[in-house]
């Protein structure tokens, strides 16, 4: 065993989106930062998360689309082959890896070590190839691996997760889903377009972690297609073409059952113990999202690992905070984060921004708008859907909003800005909206909010009763 010790000023554990992003930080403040990794493979976005699943997204609404066609007048009859839907994920994704490893590649000489890694003391890593490294800070950014229910592991060569479902080579023919978190939701809706029987099955009562109406919304828009059982935990048992599942008022067989029952953190592996740190009843440090600091120590946690917000854009800036603090501790920025914003790209997308407030809550008040009636999505034939804008009742400030909906990821981007910038409902009402779009009507719901703050609205505007299309709820 080799016993060669590393000393820095910052050791980064894990090489994904947070620890590439804490790595380049701290170097930036003229750390000498090591980076370890027992892979290097890239990211989990770039390999088995966000890109691969938006691949096969891509390739299921193309069949959907084609599908759909008869509805405009136009006639097609789409055949998907699943072996060459799946080749052009892999193809794309590893184009997307690539990017990746050459920026691993392209990293000072001597940064990258090639192991795993586990604290033996504070400020002490012991590798799993004998060696050792010493650092004045540490940052870790293991990043989640999907949970394995203890009643699959009977039938767990069945079972896909995000690890493995891009490296099918053919498409299964019926595939039960477990979870419908936003990994769930996305890969069932997916699947199904492609062909694929699919049955969805969630322990609780909501779907993308969405507040109760909208995802009633969703749950009634995807069931159309689809079935998904609520309040059902399946269980499952080895068949012999397959696996079984048995719920309460039904069973069914599937050739493999898709897990999506979360991804928990990759943090049993590293023996925080010996790291001096506070933890929680998860195993999981105290930290302080605002500068990533775990309790006083020189330990900094980014990314999945803190189970915090595990999405890509925050694991972005979280190892941006922490690379940054843990080249400077112990003279630490603290900085506010962005407004929460989750995306689940199903169609019509679902996304929660902001605070969603207590139904309650007297302090705030709710706007609505119901595209099924909307200009545009009629257009488009998508009229579906609902966005639900929360404000405080005091002034008209915009504080959350949840929606499902046709350009459901670029309205919660817009909500998302509008929230993030304090803007109030009647501001928002002065911006231009174009006609005839999508964005059109959100305008439904933020007159809706000024009716009932008892705010102005904007006095040069036209208020007009049919937002949108000569179409849509007369105004309030
Ligand atoms: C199917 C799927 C779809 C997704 N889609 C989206 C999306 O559309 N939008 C979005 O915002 N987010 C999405 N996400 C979430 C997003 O991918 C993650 O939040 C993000 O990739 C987390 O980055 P990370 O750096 O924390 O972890 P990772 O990229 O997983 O990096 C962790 C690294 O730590 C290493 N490691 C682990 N243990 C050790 C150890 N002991 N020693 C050394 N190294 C170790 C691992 O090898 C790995 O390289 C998706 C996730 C999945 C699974
Ligand atoms: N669009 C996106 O941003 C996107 C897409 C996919 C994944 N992700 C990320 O990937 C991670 C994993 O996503 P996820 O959807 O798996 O996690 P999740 O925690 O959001 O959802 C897991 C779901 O599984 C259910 N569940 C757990 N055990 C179950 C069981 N035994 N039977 C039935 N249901 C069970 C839970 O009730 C929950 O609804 C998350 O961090 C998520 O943010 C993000």
């Amino acid at each position: 065993m080799n016993t060669d010790t590393h000393r820095a000023d910052v050791a980064v554990i894990g090489a994904g989106t947070a620890g590439l992003a804490a790595e380049r930080h701290a170097r930036r403040e003229g750390a000498r930062t090591l980076l370890i990794d027992p892979d290097f493979a890239g990211t989990t976005c770039a390999t088995v998360g966000c890109m691969p699943s938006k691949l096969l997204i891509a390739a299921a609404e193309a069949a959907d689309g084609a599908r759909r066609a008869v509805e405009f007048g136009v006639h097609a009859a789409p055949h998907v082959n699943g072996r060459d839907v799946m080749q052009r994920v892999r193809r794309l994704r590893d184009d997307f890896v690539r990017g990746v490893l050459e920026d691993i590649t392209a990293l000072p000489e001597g940064t990258c070590i090639r192991a795993s890694a586990r604290f033996e003391a504070p400020g002490v890593l012991a590798l799993d190839n004998g060696e050792r490294v010493e650092a004045r800070s540490v940052v870790i950014a293991t990043g989640a691996s999907p949970a394995l229910p203890a009643p699959y592991e009977a039938v767990a060569q069945n079972v896909l997760t995000n690890a493995t479902v891009f490296g099918l080579d053919v498409l299964p023919e019926t595939l039960g889903v477990i979870g419908a978190g936003p990994l769930g939701l996305e890969m069932a809706q997916a699947m199904h377009r492609l062909g694929v029987r699919v049955e969805l099955f969630d322990a609780g009562d909501r779907l993308a972690g969405l507040p109760a109406e909208s995802s009633a919304a969703l749950f009634d828009i995807l069931t159309q297609s689809f079935s998904i059982h609520l309040n059902c935990k399946p269980d499952p048992a080895p068949h012999p073409e397959g696996v079984a599942l048995r719920w309460r008022d039904g069973e069914a067989r599937f050739d493999r059952i898709l897990m999506g029952a979360g991804r928990p953190p990759n943090l049993k592996s590293l023996a925080l113990e010996n790291a001096g740190l506070d933890l929680d009843d998860h195993g999981t440090p105290h930290f302080d999202p605002t500068t990533m600091q775990c309790g006083d120590a020189p330990v900094f946690i980014a990314g999945d690992a803190n189970h915090h917000r595990p999405l890509l854009h925050e694991a972005s800036q979280e190892g941006t905070i922490a690379g940054r603090n843990a080249a400077a501790f112990p003279d630490l920025r603290s900085t506010a984060r962005k407004v929460p914003l989750s995306i689940a790209f199903t169609q019509p997308a679902a996304a929660v921004i902001g605070t969603i407030p207590e139904e309650d809550d007297s302090g705030h008040v709710t706007g609505v708008v119901d595209f099924a009636d909307q200009g545009r999505a009629v257009v488009m034939g998508q009229a579906h859907g609902v966005a639900r804008l929360h404000a405080r009742a005091s002034d008209g400030k915009l504080i959350g909003a949840s929606l499902c909906a046709p350009g459901g990821e670029h309205l919660a981007h817009l909500l998302a800005w509008l929230i993030q910038g304090e803007a109030t409902a009647s501001e928002a009402l002065e911006l231009p909206f174009y006609h005839p779009t999508l964005e059109e009507g959100l305008k439904t719901a933020l007159r809706e909010v000024c009716a009932q703050c008892g705010l102005e609205r904007p006095w040069q505007r036209d208020d007009d009763p049919r937002p949108g299309s000569g179409r849509g709820r007369p105004d309030k």
